[in-house]
């Protein structure tokens, strides 16, 4: 499929994502095509369940221009559907599965379970229907709580036996008397798999009333319409006006025509299955998808309303006894259940420092190590942040794992560790960084990239030979001996767990304290 749309992101967060040796880093290379798949992943302690979300390239927004996309007209896409299902050798059940599988994937990038978990399928009588139930299944193993009102079945065994998954998985089945005047108050989202590009004149019974409810819904369900917003006319869309608003619309194998009126916040492309043959034929310009995912954002994505942006945090309590006397045993504990869960630089931590005018400053580095002597960090000791340190020795750790709604808060003095503890460390990174700390004069000013890039590469050069690369007197590390914690642990309706750990004067043993949220 060619790809216009091309996932491109600066060369900052492209350096967080991997990194490439310095060498092939030319000043021409601002940007590189990214093929990360999105992973999520679940983390279980006691009976709580954490989300887990691992950068992927999907979170960098795809500022490309819809106009680019290519759209089908109601004739293209039933005759897509044929040569995929006649020459191209797929089976109908083949492709509902990749279907109803991307509408699923969509529905997790957006609505997560933790906020979104009950879920309506609306499901029609054609293989839009089809897609319906198989994306309900889906979301049943994605960890939604799906409900299915199915009311024109098809006898087909592929039909039936998507039921009977369904019904294996004891997911209910709702009949059409049924289900509330108001759906609102039982579903958190409705999957729309009442139509798809077959449809054609007025939606009839008992379709005609189920989209009528849909039609005045307010904010909440919100609608995922597959392949078509049922009731919209395939080509002209909401030609009358008066159709549903969906909020998320899963194209499958390319837009139909009606999506170029489609206004909602998530457009998706799904049906990942499209060979290069059709694509050319039908002169396809589509976004491609990135990594292992089975979808695919198109367009700009949603403006949002930060003063509304807000997660309800959902944890296990954190209570005095369970955790231990002593503060660094219980971070340990945190820390390695934060690596176990799968969170990216678990050793990333805000440091604060002050300089002498009391003018605080924050950056991130990483924590290289930590025990009962305190934690140590790398870094170039003529920084900003070096300079701080030696003008006030005290400074302040940030811990944030947003994925398991934890913060650790850590303060006290710092101190420079000996020479022969960073020339151990130093020597043991790769050498590529190893060059780095020599070339950055960190935070001093540089009139341009390639000034790092020109030293980068004479100093390559110089160590091609595999010569020992000598440490610069102004890199090492600072241990801050800990003379307070805090373990913050999000909570429903900001009443979060606070347990802070302090010393008092000339006494070894850790207060351990509650503070108000
Ligand atoms: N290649 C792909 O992208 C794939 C997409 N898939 C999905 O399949 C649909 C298209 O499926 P199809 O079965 O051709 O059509 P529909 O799901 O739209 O439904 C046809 C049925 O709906 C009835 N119908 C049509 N209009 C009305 C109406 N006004 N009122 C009530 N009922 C209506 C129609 O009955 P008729 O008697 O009118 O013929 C049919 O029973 C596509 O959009 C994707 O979602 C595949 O899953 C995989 C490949
Ligand atoms: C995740 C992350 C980790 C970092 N780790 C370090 C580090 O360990 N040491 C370091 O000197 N800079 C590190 N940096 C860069 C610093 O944030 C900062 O840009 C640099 O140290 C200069 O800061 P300063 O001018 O305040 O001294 C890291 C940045 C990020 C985003
Ligand atoms: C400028 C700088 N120095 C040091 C480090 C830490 O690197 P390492 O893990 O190789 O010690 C980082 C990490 O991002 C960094 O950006
Ligand atoms: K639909």
């Amino acid at each position: 499929m060619r790809s216009v749309i091309r996932r491109r992101v600066t060369t900052m967060i492209s350096a967080f994502l991997f990194q490439p040796p310095l060498s092939s880093i030319s000043p021409k290379h601002h940007q590189y095509s990214l093929l990360l798949p999105l992973t999520t992943q679940r983390f279980l302690t006691a009976s709580h369940s954490f989300r887990l979300r691992t950068f992927s390239t999907k979170s960098i927004p795809n500022m490309q221009d819809s106009a680019s996309v290519s759209y089908l007209s109601q004739r293209e896409a039933a005759e897509i559907d044929e040569t995929l299902m006649g020459p191209l050798g797929f089976s109908v059940d083949q492709l509902m599965e990749l279907a109803g599988l991307s509408v699923a994937t969509s529905v997790a990038e957006v609505y997560k379970p933790s906020e979104y978990s009950r879920v309506l399928a609306i499901c029609g009588p054609g293989n839009n229907g089809g897609d319906g139930l198989v994306a309900a299944r889906h979301l049943h193993h994605f960890g939604y709580k799906p409900s299915i009102c199915y009311p024109k079945r098809t006898s087909k065994p592929l039909y039936t036996g998507l039921v009977t998954q369904l019904e294996s998985l004891s997911v209910p089945f709702v009949s059409v008397d049924d289900l509330p005047e108001d759906l609102s108050k039982d579903f958190d989202v409705i999957i729309d798999a009442i139509f798809g590009f077959s449809f054609h004149g007025a939606p009839r019974p008992p379709f005609d009333d189920i989209i009528r409810r849909l039609q005045t819904l307010q904010k909440r369900p919100v609608i995922v319409s597959v392949d078509i917003p049922s009731g919209w006319h395939v080509e002209e869309g909401d030609h009358e006006g008066g159709g549903i608003k969906p909020d998320m619309l899963v194209s499958l194998t390319a837009p139909k025509l009606c999506a170029k009126s489609f206004c909602g916040p998530h457009h998706f492309l799904g049906g990942r299955f499209v060979p290069p043959s059709v694509a050319e034929k039908y002169k396809l310009e589509l976004p491609s998808f990135p990594g292992t995912s089975m979808c695919v954002r198109i367009g700009k994505p949603p403006k949002v309303d930060i003063s509304a942006m807000r997660v309800n945090y959902v944890s296990p309590e954190l209570l005095e006894d369970q955790v231990e006397s002593d503060p660094v045993l219980q971070f340990r504990k945190w820390f390695d259940e934060a690596v176990a869960a799968g969170l990216r630089e678990t050793n990333a931590m805000a440091l604060s420092t002050t300089s002498k005018d009391r003018k605080p400053s924050s950056r991130m580095v990483l924590l290289k190590g930590f025990d009962e002597n305190g934690f140590v960090w790398f870094t170039n000791y003529e920084s900003k942040k070096g300079s701080d340190l030696s003008e006030n020795p005290f400074a302040a750790l940030l811990f944030y794992w947003e994925d398991m709604n934890r913060q650790v808060r850590i303060e006290g003095p710092v101190e420079r560790i000996s020479e022969e503890e960073s020339e151990n460390y130093y020597h043991s990174r790769p050498r590529g960084s190893q060059i780095g700390a020599i070339v950055s004069k960190q935070s001093s000013v540089v009139p341009g990239r390639h000034v790092l890039y020109d030293e980068y590469e004479e100093l390559t050069k110089k160590y091609s030979d595999g010569s020992v690369i000598p440490k610069p007197k102004n890199w090492g590390g600072f241990r801050l001996k800990p003379n307070l914690f805090e373990f913050w642990q999000g909570q429903p309706s900001r009443l979060h767990d606070r347990l802070q750990y302090s010393l008092q004067e000339g006494n070894p043993a850790w207060i351990i304290r509650r503070l108000a949220p």
